[in-house]
């Protein structure tokens, strides 16, 4: 059987060929770099004798390079048929190594697709030979992510074939709260959830003008992997989840306050805990920690309608604050622009220029009478306040109140 494929034409010829233009609600951008593609499979540790279930597949250009990788078998499931005949050419050419399922990897139960496939189970303290990768839209890569972390602890789905590796692409505001570090400005729910089980870390940065059509955001890839033994011995993820929540929406007050939130006397739950920390600087053993100290608590209130089913409006949520956040870059740079502009005019025309438009003062820059000089008390100035740097007016917290508030419309 060889390893590599045969000469193929070009994903940009095939995209031609099947007159494939890219949906924008189905957010495909798509990788047509194969140099990219390779980078990714050797960043995510290499493909060979893996059987690999690749999820929006799109016109096949990550599924070449995981065939030219050496995988024993890639299951590529994709679920807009107009992809189907360039995955199938790619199926005909790859000497039995490429399965196409046409569907909507949200309805797949991946064990079952895996033992048809014939793939093998590995040990749970041994590498796994079985992977999932996907570049997914935002919203499909997250819920699926989501599913999956919840299926570790039973080892039930993909689970059941060992400690299988997540790679995923996702927008890299995202990825970045994925990862994050106990501590640091993006730590909160999404990283206690998944590294409370999962080794995590950023293997590649895409930027946005890798994809085809650019996307406005840049990408990275994230690889996710279980670790073999979890942190801490945890009674009840719903309770993690839901302790995280109510503690990460009031990350100004100290530990000793926040605490209340969850019911009278809940501060006997953080006993041993340092009372004036910040809740983002709690470690996953301490929340895991105060959760099972909340699951075995009699007075706790009931949370059952509050577990994982609030996962799609969060997400919902999680959305909106990442498309603000876009905004808010975009309307940035369009400042930018205009101070650039601005810079170059004459200081007469500066002045004007601020007289007139004052509602559209670059930040930064503002008009001051020029007081120093008495003879002409109505001459002004053009002052710098400030420099503008990337990410000034961002205000993170605000977007964290957002997610409060989303939160608590539930
Ligand atoms: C961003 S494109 C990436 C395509 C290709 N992997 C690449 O990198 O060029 C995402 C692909 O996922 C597919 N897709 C979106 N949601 C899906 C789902 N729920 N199940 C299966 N495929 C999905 C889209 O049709 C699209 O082809």
């Amino acid at each position: 059987m060889s390893i590599k494929l045969p000469n193929m034409p070009k994903i940009q010829d095939l995209i031609r060929l099947y007159g494939l233009s890219a949906k924008q609600q189905l957010s495909q951008n798509f990788l047509l770099d194969l140099n990219i593609t390779d980078k990714i499979c050797r960043v995510a540790g290499g493909f060979n004798d893996c059987t690999v279930i690749e999820v929006g597949a799109g016109p096949g250009g990550l599924t070449r390079s995981l065939l030219n990788s050496g995988a024993k078998k890639v299951i590529a499931v994709e679920m807009d048929r107009r992809f189907i005949p360039a995955l199938k050419m790619l199926e005909d050419a790859s000497d039995g190594r490429l399965s196409v399922v046409m569907g909507d990897m949200k309805d797949v139960n991946e064990a079952e697709i895996l033992k048809q496939f014939g793939a093998v189970p590995t040990d749970w303290d041994k590498p796994s030979k079985v992977k999932i990768i996907g570049n997914l839209p935002f919203n499909v890569g997250t819920h699926l992510m989501l599913k999956w972390i919840r299926q570790i602890k039973p080892r039930e789905g993909l689970f059941e074939f060992g400690r299988v590796p997540m790679i995923l692409m996702f927008q890299k505001e995202l990825a970045d709260r994925i990862i994050a570090p106990v501590s640091s400005h993006e730590y909160g729910r999404l990283a206690v959830m998944i590294q409370q089980e999962c080794d995590s870390k950023v293997v590649y940065d895409l930027p946005g003008k890798v994809f085809v059509p650019p996307p406005k955001v840049d990408a990275s890839v994230v690889y996710i992997e279980p670790k073999v033994k979890p942190i801490g011995d945890l009674k009840s993820k719903e309770y993690l989840e839901y302790v995280c929540r109510e503690l990460f929406t009031q990350k100004r007050k100290t530990l000793g306050n926040a605490i209340k939130c969850l019911g009278n006397g809940a501060e006997s739950l953080i006993e041993g805990i340092d009372p004036t920390k910040r809740p983002q600087n709690l470690t996953v053993e301490e929340l895991v920690k105060i959760s099972n100290r909340f699951n075995d608590w009699p007075h706790k209130k009931d949370i059952d309608m509050l577990s994982f089913r609030n996962d799609a409006r969060w997400l919902r949520g999680e959305e909106k604050k990442l498309k603000k956040e876009q905004r808010v870059m975009e309307s940035l740079e369009k400042r930018k622009e205009k101070l650039a502009k601005f810079k170059n005019l004459d200081k007469k025309q500066q002045i004007e220029y601020l007289k007139v438009l004052r509602e559209t003062i670059p930040s930064g820059l503002n008009l001051k009478k020029d007081t120093d000089d008495d003879n002409n008390a109505n001459e002004y100035q053009v002052v710098h306040t400030e420099d503008i740097e990337d990410g000034d007016d961002f205000d993170f917290d605000e977007f964290e109140e957002d997610e409060d508030t989303i939160i608590k419309d539930k």
